[in-house]
């Protein structure tokens, strides 16, 4: 397969990202989509700021790309306060991130990415702070140690993660304000990309930015990547106005498909009914057949294809539907009982090796 990490659907971040800033949205207004947990966030900012008081800590949870940082920027922002951002994996000892919060100006926001990567003894630190801006800290070590209380300015700490699953209970529970972030639907997707379009001065239709939305896989970031990708060879064929025609043709050559697959999505999918008479294959084969990973299979190209419906994972390996055999252009297999797709009680994961 071509290298999976440099996907132009992945909704991780890559290194040529760093040119999305510019398109960031910088206020409420300016962000388009999540409008039920937006709703509620802009009335809690606005009573903060209008007692003057911290917004409740705030924790952002959902996939890549969904726009979690930026949301925490414009939360920042609105409140009119600092924003202060690290993350989980960085904060190594209790001392970096007492240095952190007694650097905190009141009613700022610190924002800590990746936080179910906190080391559990910075955590324990955290605790505290969240809930009475202390900080309990053990000077020294043997017989001499002693324990010292620094006071904090009230402050808010916005936490961001993809797997709220891992966070241990008594985190979780600190956050008065937990706010999951879900897909864009084609409509705010296509939204984002006519704004997204203006700020980088090209002059597309809203058909052609309905193009783009319908291949992002629900993503702001793969939208503003495709975005770019299309701009680039638009610009390149000379083309002034980019509608759904020029669009369509851009993103076939860039290898996308109308509902957002690559040509790893489809060499997966091929592999499995026209190899693997459409599974159960276990996902090692599948690795083998296709010279890729376990790991990089089950985190990078699965997930979208079981979202959408083109694959199980049952407990005897991955299983095609019927629907993964219409979107390749092959007739599905006649009728597979529920058995096949789910395999033996006695067989739980637990048991299979090679799932
Ligand atoms: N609602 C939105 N409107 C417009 N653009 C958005 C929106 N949400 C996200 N974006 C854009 O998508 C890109 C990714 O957003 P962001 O970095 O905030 O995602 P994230 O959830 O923090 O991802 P990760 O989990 O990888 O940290 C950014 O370039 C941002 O400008
Ligand atoms: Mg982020």
């Amino acid at each position: 397969m071509d290298d999976l990490a440099a996907r132009l659907t992945d909704a991780d971040t890559q290194p040529g990202d760093v040119r999305d800033r510019a398109l960031r949205p910088l206020s409420f207004t300016d962000f388009r989509g999540q409008q039920k947990a937006i709703t509620n966030l802009k009335v809690y900012v606005e009573a903060a700021r209008r007692r003057g008081e911290p917004l409740d800590h705030l924790l952002l949870s959902g996939p890549p790309g969904l726009g979690k940082t930026t949301l925490s920027q414009i939360v920042a922002r609105e409140l009119g306060v600092n924003f202060r951002s690290t993350s989980g994996p960085i904060i190594s000892k209790a001392g970096d991130l007492a240095a952190l919060l007694t650097n905190l100006e009141p009613n700022d926001v610190l924002f800590i990415d990746e936080i179910h990567r906190l080391n559990p003894v910075v955590e324990e630190v955290l605790y505290p702070a969240m809930e009475d801006y202390e900080l309990d800290l053990i000077i020294g070590e043997g017989p001499a140690a002693r324990s010292i209380k620094i006071d904090l300015s009230p402050f808010t700490l916005i936490g961001a993660t993809t797997r709220a699953g891992l966070l241990a209970t008594p985190l979780r529970d600190r956050f008065g304000i937990p706010v999951r972030l879900e897909f864009y639907s084609k409509e705010d997707l296509t939204e984002i990309v006519v704004r997204a379009a203006g700020k980088l001065g090209l002059n597309m239709t809203p058909d052609g930015a309905a193009e783009i939305a319908g291949r992002a896989r629900g993503t702001p970031r793969v939208a503003g990547r495709l975005l770019r990708r299309v701009r680039d060879l638009t610009e390149h064929d000379g083309v002034t106005v980019v509608d759904a025609v020029a669009a369509n043709v851009a993103l076939n050559r860039l290898g996308v498909d109308h509902l957002g697959l690559d040509s790893q999505d489809m060499r997966y999918l091929r592999t499995l009914c026209d190899m693997f008479g459409g599974g159960p294959v276990g996902v090692d084969t599948m690795g083998a057949a296709l010279a890729e990973a376990r790991d990089a299979l089950e985190d990078v190209v699965e997930p979208y294809l079981i979202q959408q419906g083109f694959l199980m994972r049952t407990p005897r390996g991955r299983v095609a539907t019927p629907r993964a055999y219409e979107h390749i252009g092959l007739p599905a297999p006649m009728v597979v009982s529920n058995s096949e797709f789910f395999g033996d009680d006695s067989l739980d994961s637990g048991g299979v090796g090679d799932v």
